[in-house]
């Protein structure tokens, strides 16, 4: 009896004293931060109580109005640093003892594990010629959209990436575009959905959450995206067997239509890490798939789609796409060479102008190491930095009509840094324009030492599918860019698709 007594005194004076420290070092500095006043276990989240999906972006921004540049808010007990200011944002992300990944990301583990790339990827891709051939599918598929109608082409530029990118970087084919029902690409938008949702909503243990339906939806969701992938991997290692067999190989020799010579695709490296079981098992290999395959398509998938809903809605830039288009490719149908995407310079400023309104990834969060003093502000370590790359491009303290208050941010949409930032003005990017911009400004794959591997094949693959879309169609936005609600999750879309009327050129 009395053993279980001194546990128990013991258990209660090491929670009083956890909560003492708790208090000292981390919620005494934090409260000194501006920001909304915090409840036991929902901390901030009331802010978004009986407020709809479309309607969750305004009332972040009208709080960064509030409270620019930088702020706290509580995801439940967890609190959560908002930066938005380039030389704010430099001070985490240029660092390499911040990189651990925020708390949030834990989310994705049940469906991405640990699988976060960190070295570089582009040059496992050296099959661009499979780009042409995705590409012309997709044209082929909006050719019979081609009606005078409005129509939703979000889900085919999805099934074309994802084409592109299991090629590209799996080297398999998994016929996306070709299929009626993709049931991949709906988890992963319902599994999105709901990973939000229950960011929202801290005070909901695990253990209940997985009881209710959006739980057991959750859980189906991630059974397909690991379906998914595990056959991607098995009809790789499958295909490398046969080509074993027959003595012949058709990935690592030759060179494609772009010159390039080929190479091991990035699943074969990782497959070969695995043949003695050392490197890696084939959890770990379907870990790094998952990342890959998420990250490589639903981000370009999402600036593909914002950038054609712009060019829907300024005829005069898509007329001088177009005709840059014109005079590079001349009589084809789509770019089928390196130089030629190079020689795209207008397109790429588009593309730029784009991820900056609309960028793909609207934040990152990392922890911080040790701590960190921001302004007049010491910030604890390990506690959540979340780094606005939305915010960054818009800031409200600056902005100078207060009247558009709803549509600033911060980082990218600074009007000091970019003058009438709501403005699709894709020359901002020309060099000359852009000499003295602060190398924080404009952040859509991330900087420093976890940036995005992938931002070069982005470029190229979104080139390629622009380029050929633009060439072949002129494209008219149903809706103006203000009336298009914005869903944020992790990835930043369009909350209705992309709604086009498209007209044949050619
Ligand atoms: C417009 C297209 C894209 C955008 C805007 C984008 C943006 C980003 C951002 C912001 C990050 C987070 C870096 C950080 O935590 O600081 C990231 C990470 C990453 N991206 Fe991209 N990305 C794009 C396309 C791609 C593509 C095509 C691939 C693959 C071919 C790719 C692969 C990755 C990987 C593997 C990571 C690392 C994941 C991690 O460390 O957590 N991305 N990307």
């Amino acid at each position: 009896m009395f053993y279980i007594e001194a546990v128990a005194v013991i258990v209660v004076l090491w929670w009083l004293f956890s909560y003492y420290k708790w208090r000292r070092d981390i919620y005494y500095p934090l409260e000194k931060l501006p920001g909304d006043p915090r409840y036991p276990i929902i901390g901030t989240e009331y802010i978004f109580i009986g407020v709809s999906r479309n309607e969750l972006i305004k009332v972040f921004l009208e709080k960064i109005k509030k409270y620019s540049p930088l702020f706290r808010t509580w995801n439940g007990s967890i609190p959560e640093i908002n930066l938005m200011k380039p030389e704010h944002i430099e001070i985490i992300m240029s660092s390499s003892n911040h990189i651990t990944k925020g708390r949030h990301y834990n989310n994705l583990h049940c469906w991405l594990g640990q699988g976060l790339l960190t070295s570089g990827g582009q040059r496992y891709f050296g099959q661009k010629s499979r780009w042409v051939e995705k590409t012309g599918t997709l044209l082929d598929i909006l050719d019979k959209k081609v009606d005078g109608k409005m129509h939703n082409i979000y889900p085919d530029i999805t099934h074309c990436a994802l084409d592109i990118i299991c090629e590209s970087a799996m080297g398999v084919n998994v016929g996306a575009m070709l299929k009626e029902d993709n049931k991949y690409v709906k988890a992963i938008y319902e599994f999105n959905e709901i990973m939000f949702w229950r960011i929202l909503r801290p005070y909901i243990p695990i253990f209940i959450f997985n009881l209710l339906p959006v739980g057991r939806i959750m859980k189906n969701d991630l059974k397909i995206l690991h379906d998914f992938s595990k056959k991607v991997i098995s009809d790789r290692k499958a295909l490398l067997k046969q080509e074993q067999q027959s003595g012949s190989s058709e990935h690592n020799d030759g060179e494609d239509l772009f010159g390039i010579k080929r190479r091991l695709s990035f699943l074969d490296l990782l497959i070969e890490a695995s043949e003695d079981g050392k490197l890696l098992n084939d959890s770990d290999i379907r870990q790094e798939v998952d990342t890959f395959m998420f990250e490589g398509h639903d981000t370009t998938t999402a600036n593909i789609s914002w950038t054609l809903l712009l060019l829907g809605n300024h005829p005069d830039i898509q007329d001088r796409v177009f005709e840059e288009i014109r005079a590079v490719i001349r009589d084809k149908s789509t770019p089928t060479s390196i130089t030629e995407l190079h020689e795209l310079k207008y397109l790429e400023r588009v593309i730029k102008e784009s991820l900056r309104l609309y960028p793909s990834v609207p934040f990152v969060i990392r922890q911080t190491k040790e701590e960190i003093q921001i302004d007049k502000y010491r910030i604890p370590a390990n506690v959540e930095v979340i780094l606005g790359i939305y915010t960054v491009h818009r800031d409200p303290e600056i902005y100078p009509d207060p009247d558009q208050q709803m549509k600033f941010d911060p980082v990218h949409r600074d009007p000091e840094i970019y003058p009438d930032p709501e403005k699709f003005d894709p020359d901002r990017f020309l060099p000359e324009n852009s000499v003295n911009r602060h190398p924080y400004a404009y952040i859509p794959f991330s900087a420093g030492p976890r940036n995005c591997v992938g931002q070069k094949f982005a470029l190229y693959e979104e080139k390629t599918i622009l380029a050929s879309i633009i060439n072949r169609y002129k494209i008219t936005a149903v809706k103006k860019m203000e009336d298009i609600p914005i869903h944020v999750e992790l990835i930043l879309r369009p909350a209705n698709g992309v709604l086009l009327k498209l007209e044949r050129r050619l």
